[in-house]
């Protein structure tokens, strides 16, 4: 089995960055379509339209609906398709990120890549979850490409919720453990080969610099404010994390994730605060020691990340309401397949229940 890396063609990330987008995107054509929703396009879309002017560049807009179903991907490829554009440039949160990779991958056009928040590593992906019409999750669109370029503005992602920041570390602090057992199991990656020594080292790169600036950082975002520390998260959650998860490989903490995301109890809970109860868990289902389940928890307590499931809204699962979470978990097409032991439903649905009792 091959080894295989792959990532974005260009990325880009300074306080202000914002400013290049038009200069970025007309280098893969005139014609662009910029795919944002309504709240985030009140935030940028003036300083979009100012960085067209300064190129003499246009652009036409297309607000995106809020989530990444086949209904939305199919809408916005027939807008593409219509204005016969070159590029499609996705502003905002992971959705809109994935439903504008899923129209450029129907569309055959290329792909900017701008995240207005530092929620997931979804910017810098290959991948697309896409969701039916009642939200569940549907299917993950692998394309055959990345992004042309991902433009991150540091100075807006500190002005965005904190809980958005936040939210990104815990999505970017289970690649290294993941990482790590998919090479130590000796599993496969999302583009199904062997993960690369690359991938392995990025991941732990960007475990290393959240260990040593998340807590900064978190206090510097809740003031609004850009400094070396939040510059060294965001590009660990958003470059690194991406990164590390797909040349390094996925396991327990996203499948357990998956499983999380059929219990309604949880749906307000966002991607990266599920994925930070999944990485817990899967401490626990490969036995690690207590010291080191424990540094975790006080380190994810440091930032504001919850560590048990009445922090992400669970507050009284029922055995068959884990045991669902865990069947979709321990789906054999998934990352749980990347863990060395057997994993089961029934120890799935344990060692959720046993989070509880080792956090308190
Ligand atoms: N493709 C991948 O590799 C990958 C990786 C991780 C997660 N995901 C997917 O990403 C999605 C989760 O993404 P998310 O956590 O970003 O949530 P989201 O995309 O659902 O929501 C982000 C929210 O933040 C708002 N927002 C964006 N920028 C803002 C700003 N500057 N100020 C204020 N509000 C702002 C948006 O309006 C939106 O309501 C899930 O669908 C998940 O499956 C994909
Ligand atoms: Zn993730």
């Amino acid at each position: 089995m091959p080894r295989t890396f792959a990532s974005p063609a260009r990325y880009i990330q300074a306080a202000g960055a914002l400013g290049d987008l038009g200069r970025l995107s007309k280098q893969h054509g005139d014609s662009t379509l910029v795919v944002a929703d309504s709240d985030v396009w009140d935030i940028v879309g003036e300083q979009i339209q100012s960085s067209f002017d300064a190129v003499d560049g246009t652009f036409q807009h297309a607000f995106f609906s809020g989530e990444c179903t086949t209904e939305e991907i199919d809408r916005l490829t027939e807008i593409a398709s219509e204005s016969g554009v070159e590029i499609v440039v996705g502003v905002g949160g992971g959705k809109t990120i994935d439903t504008a990779k899923s129209v450029c991958a129907r569309s055959g056009v290329a792909f900017g890549s701008v995240p207005t928040v530092a929620s997931t590593d979804s910017p810098t992906s290959s991948l697309s979850i896409v969701y039916g019409n009642d939200g569940v999750w549907e299917t993950a669109e692998q394309h055959e490409f990345h992004p042309d370029f991902v433009l991150v503005d540091s100075r807006i992602i500190a002005q965005a919720p904190t809980r958005w920041f936040v939210s990104g570390i815990g999505d970017a602090l289970a690649t290294w453990y993941e990482a790590k057992t998919a090479w130590e199991s000796g599993g496969t990656t999302v583009f199904g080969d062997r993960p690369t020594y690359t991938g392995k080292a990025l991941a732990e790169t960007c475990h290393r610099l959240l260990r040593d600036h998340a807590e900064g950082a978190v206090r510097a975002v809740k003031a609004d404010t850009v400094t070396e520390s939040v510059e060294a998260v965001i590009e660990a959650i958003i470059l690194l994390s991406g990164l590390g998860f797909e040349n390094g490989g996925l396991a327990a903490a996203h499948a357990i994730h998956d499983g999380l995301t059929r219990l309604s109890a949880a749906s307000g809970a966002t991607h990266g605060e599920k994925v930070m109860i999944g990485l817990l868990t899967q401490l626990l289902l490969e036995g690690e020691p207590d010291d080191t389940v424990r540094d975790l928890v006080s380190f994810a307590r440091s930032v504001g990340l919850p560590v048990s499931l009445a922090a992400i809204g669970v507050t009284s699962p029922t055995r068959e309401d884990l045991l669902r979470a865990g069947r979709i978990a321990c789906n054999p097409d998934g990352p749980m397949e990347n863990e060395p032991l057997e994993i089961t439903p029934e120890r799935v649905a344990d060692a959720l229940l046993a989070l509880d009792s080792v956090v308190e």
